[in-house]
């Protein structure tokens, strides 16, 4: 009889991503560098993955391939071993929620937007998403402290945050994608919101992605870190390697971490102008390449691992196709 394999499966599986934004023909414009290259991470059940990196480092873009908004070959990425961007039943269905982006003005819900700031009561907004259940609904409603009376024209911009939360939430996902979505939620709701995923991947077994400049109260919150510069992987730990190897708050790690990737880019963007090259290299169709630390990177994943050290541990780093687990 053919044994089964008990190994779980990424309910995330990112293979060697490589992506660049079309131009204006939308296709990618000839010879340009890719935006994201040579990213590759997986995740389980049950994890919950803070994604950290400076402005501009791909973490919505990469956030948006997965949750199917832009297309890329369907083998780079596979959530619950589909494509999102072909499979549109992945999101309808509820099983991959995208909570992020243009939906901070919209509620997409189940392949439907709906403009945000209408004259409606809080309580036809959430009732009106069918195929809920009830319970999961009233705690929702609970965790996020809403008054069902609300209008959504007249409400305060935290109080419309809790109402659109409250929506994206209630169907029970598998793979949840967050996009800074916390910014106007008060510490409390920001607390009894992260407690609830928490719960959600520790009781349930989903998978929580987490893009976030704000790091108030996740000490506790991730099981694993990500750190993205120049659209390229610097490093995937389980979150309580990183606490054994430093000291420092989850704020300072970060902090130190972007601070040693500002100082090489601006390094190298000092080196070329002593080269009397352009300080940023372009792209064809004009844009810039924010690529300076990456190149010093890559330089150190030619020898399969990274040479330079991220804030001097040695032991955060990975090579470039890494996996969680
Ligand atoms: N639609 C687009 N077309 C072309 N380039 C884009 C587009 N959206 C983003 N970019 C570029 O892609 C790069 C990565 O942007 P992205 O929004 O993914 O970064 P981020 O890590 O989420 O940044 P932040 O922390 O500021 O939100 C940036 O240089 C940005 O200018």
């Amino acid at each position: 009889m053919a044994e089964i394999s008990s190994k779980p499966q990424p309910t995330v599986a990112i293979n060697k991503l490589k992506f660049t934004y079309p131009g204006i023909d939308g296709h990618p414009p000839p010879g340009s560098a890719p935006l994201i290259e040579d990213f590759s991470l997986s995740l389980f059940p049950g994890d919950r993955c803070l994604f950290v990196g400076s402005n501009g480092a791909g973490k919505t873009t990469i956030l948006k391939i997965i949750g199917g908004k832009h297309m890329v070959d369907p083998d780079m990425v596979r959530v619950l071993g589909r494509s999102a961007f072909h499979d549109t039943a992945l999101i309808s269905s509820g099983d991959l929620s995208y909570l992020g982006g243009e939906w901070r003005r919209e509620v997409a819900f189940a392949g439907f937007e709906i403009p945000i700031q209408m004259d409606v009561s809080a309580e036809k907004m959430i009732y009106g998403v069918t195929g809920v259940l009830p319970q999961r609904r009233d705690e929702l409603i609970k965790v996020l402290d809403v008054d069902l009376s609300w209008r959504m024209h007249k409400v305060s911009d935290g109080q419309r945050r809790r109402v659109q939360i409250c929506m994206g939430l209630l169907k029970p996902f598998k793979v949840l994608l967050l996009d800074e979505i916390t910014v106007d939620l008060d510490v409390l709701a920001r607390a009894d919101l992260l407690r609830f995923l928490k719960k959600e991947c520790e009781e349930r077994g989903s998978t929580i992605i987490y893009a976030t400049h704000i790091f108030d109260g996740l000490e506790n919150w991730p099981s694993h870190i990500v750190y993205v510069a120049h659209g390229k992987l610097q490093l995937a730990k389980p979150m309580n390697e990183i606490k054994e190897a430093s000291n420092l708050s989850l704020m300072r790690t970060v902090e130190s971490w972007l601070r040693k990737e500002r100082d090489e880019d601006r390094k190298i963007r000092k080196e070329r102008k002593a080269n009397g090259l352009p300080e940023h290299e372009k792209r064809v169709d004009g844009s810039r390449v924010t690529g300076g630390p990456a190149r010093v990177i890559n330089n150190g994943w030619a020898a399969g691992r990274l040479n330079s050290t991220i804030a001097g541990e040695e032991n955060f780093v990975l090579s470039s196709n890494r996996v969680l687990r």
